[in-house]
């Protein structure tokens, strides 16, 4: 056994099967004419760590809003077995969502940035301060509770964001670009609290990324679309022996993975055209 190899601390190879949302023939149009999505079939089950990848515009963020509940579809269906269902035919409190920018309130505190959720909910700050805490814990800022958003660095400021978006206990935490914005060091680190937050809450990720690399680094399955209107172009398990830890990125199993998603990303992008990748 290499220094790589940590079965314990390797994302689980055989995630609970149990669906907790189901994407049937979706198509997408915006009032514009724009066609974002057609024929769009994808089911995530629990604890699954699924990273979306596609060409520019092909509708990774539309799809991501119609699973969070957020969007509505054209024609086809959304579905949430796992999830109780409200007057409106949406999941109750069962999503969160992460996005690019942090979107903090720059006049609260980290901790009343974190507790606008359960606010939302009727839930007094007495009451949710030892879930506020818990979630700040987390993602290290426990010691951070009374800083405001300027005191803090762009990572510190998405680790906000990210324990604002678990304090509620979501199932499934979707992540629309999060980390696109951060110095590089700053992008790796926060990856790795993902995957520990991953491996250690048991949580379910649907993970956004222009990044060949980030997305072979995190996920045990890959998503890649075709070019708009958005479809699965491609649905692979990425399995690996290794732990998913820093010293993986200079494995041979990641650079494998890494060349198998470049590829299929060539594919759906189709010849000729330029490829986003960093
Ligand atoms: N509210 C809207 N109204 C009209 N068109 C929209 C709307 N939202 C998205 N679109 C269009 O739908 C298509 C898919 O957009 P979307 O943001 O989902 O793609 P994406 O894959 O997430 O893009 P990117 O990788 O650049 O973030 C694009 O052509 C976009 O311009």
């Amino acid at each position: 056994m290499t220094d790589l190899q940590s079965p314990e601390a390797s994302p689980p190879s055989t995630p609970h099967k149990r669906p907790l949302v189901v994407m049937t023939n979706v198509s997408k149009s915006f009032s514009s004419g724009t066609l974002a999505l057609s024929d769009m079939s994808l089911t995530v089950a629990g604890g699954e760590f699924v990273s979306l990848l596609g060409p520019s515009g092909c509708g990774k963020s539309t799809a991501l809003r119609i699973i969070s509940g957020l969007g509505d579809v054209t024609t086809g269906s959304i579905d949430w077995p796992s999830s109780r269902i409200n007057a409106k035919g949406l999941p109750e409190g069962d999503i969160s969502f992460v996005f690019q920018e942090p979107t903090l309130m720059p006049w609260q505190t980290v901790f009343g940035n974190v507790y606008l959720p359960l606010r939302l909910r009727g839930v007094s700050k007495a009451q949710a301060s030892d879930e506020i805490m818990a979630a700040l814990e987390t993602v290290g800022l426990k010691d951070f509770a009374k800083a405001y958003p300027r005191e803090l660095s762009g990572g510190m400021k998405m680790r906000v964001s990210i324990a604002r978006a678990l304090v509620t206990k979501p199932k499934l935490l979707l992540m629309d670009e999060p980390f696109a914005a951060l110095d590089e060091i700053t992008r790796q680190k926060l990856n790795d609290d993902v995957l520990r937050l991953w491996r250690e809450t048991g949580i379910t990720v649907v993970f956004v990324t222009h990044s060949v690399f980030e997305s072979a680094y995190l996920s045990n399955r890959i998503v890649v679309m075709k070019a708009r209107p958005g479809r699965v172009h491609a649905d692979f398990p990425l399995e690996t022996s290794l732990e998913r830890a820093p010293l993986y990125r200079t494995s041979e199993e990641y650079r494998a993975a890494c060349e198998k998603v470049s590829a299929s990303l060539l594919e759906a992008i189709g010849p000729g055209a330029a490829m986003e990748m960093h």
